[in-house]
């Protein structure tokens, strides 16, 4: 923590950085020294599918701060939370990053990479080109619900916890526990390795 102090200030017209802001810029250095791992879960089941999976990967690796760690397998997975038969089926991937950004920056370049693939909200869960959510963030838990951490609803999505798992099998969902334990509750139906396709982890 940087220090406040007058002492020794010998030029009146010097103001003093107030405690807050001096608080905040420690903050934001500590933060761009300090990078934090992320779990960032990919779905896509209009247009090209595993295309457009790799470049939202790709553009999340242009992101200044950010860094793609580890590429999860791809999922065929039914979709989820919609009526059987009412949607193409998805591709899903999951991706661990390492980032400086802070959560809402991290969900702002998400969201400006949904939009850059033509994404339409229309209905909820509805058909979509591409979408990043963030399942978990370090291990922040927050309800907001512009940005809730973890992402409330990937306990009870084998499309998320199946390739978490795969890319660390160790990982716990923080306040939910272990990832492993998560998946052999719910099961996996629905929800296909597709050994035939692969996404690639940026150099
Ligand atoms: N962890 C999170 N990751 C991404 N978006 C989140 C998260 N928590 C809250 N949101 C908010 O959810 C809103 C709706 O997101 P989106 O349209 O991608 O939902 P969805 O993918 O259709 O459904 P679901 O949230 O069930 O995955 C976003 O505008 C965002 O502010
Ligand atoms: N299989 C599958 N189903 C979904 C998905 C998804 O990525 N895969 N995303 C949703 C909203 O985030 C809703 N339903």
């Amino acid at each position: 923590m940087t220090a406040f102090s007058t002492e020794g200030q010998s030029d009146p017209t010097v103001q003093p950085v107030p405690a807050a802001v001096v608080e905040q810029v420690d903050a934001a250095d500590t933060t761009l020294s300090n990078p934090k791992r992320a779990v960032l879960s990919l779905g896509s089941n209009l247009g090209n599918r595993l295309e457009t999976l790799q470049g939202a990967i790709d553009a999340l690796e242009d992101t200044p701060g950010l860094r793609v760690k580890a590429v999860s397998p791809v999922y065929e997975t039914e979709p989820w939370g919609v009526a059987p038969g009412s949607q193409p089926s998805y591709f899903n991937a999951v991706i661990v990053v390492k980032t400086t950004l802070p959560p809402s920056s991290l969900l702002e370049r998400g969201q400006a990479i949904e939009e850059a693939f033509d994404r339409v909200r229309e209905e909820r869960w509805g058909p979509r080109t591409i979408d990043v959510d963030i399942v978990a963030y370090a291990d922040v838990v927050s309800d907001d619900p512009q940005l809730t951490l973890p992402h409330p609803r990937a306990r009870e999505r084998a499309f998320v916890l199946a390739p978490w798992h795969d890319v660390d099998p160790d990982a716990q969902l923080p306040g939910a526990g272990a990832v492993a334990d998560l998946l052999t509750g719910i099961g996996d139906a629905g929800v296909l390795p597709r050994a035939d396709l692969e996404l690639r982890l940026p150099e």
